[in-house]
């Protein structure tokens, strides 16, 4: 039977705090990578995060903090990546440990800024991580709700089933319930997308379509995302399971989905500055929606959506206009 060893957290924003919390739980011991010192101290200080989940308490005995990665990555033998995807690359490049005999997961909603490809593939393609040696998490899952301890389920992404089930054992709890899939890469770039239709539902809501049309447009996303997964990954899968259509929905609909906020402020006339300005904490689908539209130049999926997205947001067309012209093509 697989082991996952020690665990280690790459990253200190919220929903790195929510895993963390998932984790340690279980295991009670993490290592747990942040990039800055003074977060470090002042999360051993008052014991919990400074910034991100503020109500989520941890025994601070049972974390090895370093703002080093090396360190950390030298020292643990499961490493769950949770930076948000623009900052990825910039963490690796200070690696000097190989990452080969590692068990990588990735908690990352996002493609790899540049290369356009999913985490997981560029694990392997840079850093010679063997496939089955890689995984995902995937699942409608807000970080503040993981928080409250309200039941999610997360799905962990393996092409090894044994360890995608070992690694989901470590997360299965009261409040977390737990599947496996082999379907990696459909996880990781249905992740991406469904931020993209995220900003879509926001930019109709600021733009005051209502409740009747927000169900045309999900409805629409779910088969855009269906045709892109297809393309890109041709295995049967249901595209109606929780780790699709459940992630859609719930970034799609809820309060708490940063990527629908920030399409609100876009249909209420922000700019995309003003917008980034005013909001905490990231909505990946921006730097989702440039990665999908380049990865799509090469593979003609058809897709208005991410195509309107695309040009609301960085060829700067008016979400009226771009909107009135997506609601010709739905179904
Ligand atoms: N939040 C959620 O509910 C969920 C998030 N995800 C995914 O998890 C990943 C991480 O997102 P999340 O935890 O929400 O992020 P947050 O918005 O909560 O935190 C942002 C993180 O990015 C860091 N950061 C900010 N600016 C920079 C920079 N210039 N260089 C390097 N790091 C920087 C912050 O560090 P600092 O505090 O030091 O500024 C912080 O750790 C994303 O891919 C997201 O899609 C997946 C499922 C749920
Ligand atoms: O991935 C998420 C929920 O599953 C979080 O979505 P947001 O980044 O839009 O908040």
């Amino acid at each position: 039977m697989f082991d996952c060893g020690k665990i280690a957290i790459i990253g200190g924003g919220s929903w790195a705090t929510a895993i963390a919390k998932i984790v340690i739980g279980h295991t009670h011991h993490i290592g747990w990578y942040m990039r800055r010192d003074d977060s470090i101290e002042e999360f051993k200080r008052i014991g919990h995060n400074p910034n991100y989940l503020t109500s989520v308490h941890f025994n601070t005995n049972e974390i090895f903090f370093s703002s080093d990665i090396n360190r950390i990555v030298e020292a643990y033998d499961t490493l769950v990546f949770v930076v948000p995807s623009p900052y990825l690359k910039n963490h690796l490049k200070k690696l000097k440990t190989r990452l080969r005999d590692k068990f990588i997961v990735t908690a990352i909603k996002g493609l790899v800024s540049d290369d356009n490809i999913a985490c997981s593939e560029y694990f392997h393609e840079v850093y010679d991580v063997p496939e089955e040696n890689l995984a995902c998490i995937g699942g409608p899952s807000h970080a503040e709700e993981v928080a409250l301890e309200r039941l999610s389920y997360l799905t962990i992404g393996c092409s090894d089933q044994e360890k995608a089930q070992a690694f989901a054992d470590v997360l299965d709890s009261e409040f977390i319930k737990t599947k496996t899939s082999s379907d990696v890469i459909g996880i990781e770039y249905s992740s991406v997308l469904k931020n993209v239709y995220a900003i879509a539902s926001g930019i109709c809501s600021g733009l005051k379509y209502g409740d009747n049309f927000q169900a045309v447009l999900i409805s629409n996303a779910v088969q855009e995302m269906s045709r892109f997964l297809t393309a890109i990954n041709p295995i049967e899968r249901s595209v109606y399971d929780s780790v699709y259509l459940g992630d859609l929905l719930v970034t799609g609909y809820s309060k708490f989905s940063r990527n629908r906020t920030f399409g609100t402020m876009i249909g209420k006339g922000y700019s995309v500055k003003s917008a980034q300005i005013e909001m905490e904490m990231i909505a990946e689908g921006f730097f989702g929606t440039k990665c999908m539209k380049e990865k799509n130049r090469h593979m003609h999926v058809n897709m208005p959506i991410l195509d309107a997205v695309y040009n609301i947001l960085y060829e700067r067309i008016s979400p009226q206009i771009e909107i009135k012209l997506l609601t010709d093509s739905f179904r």
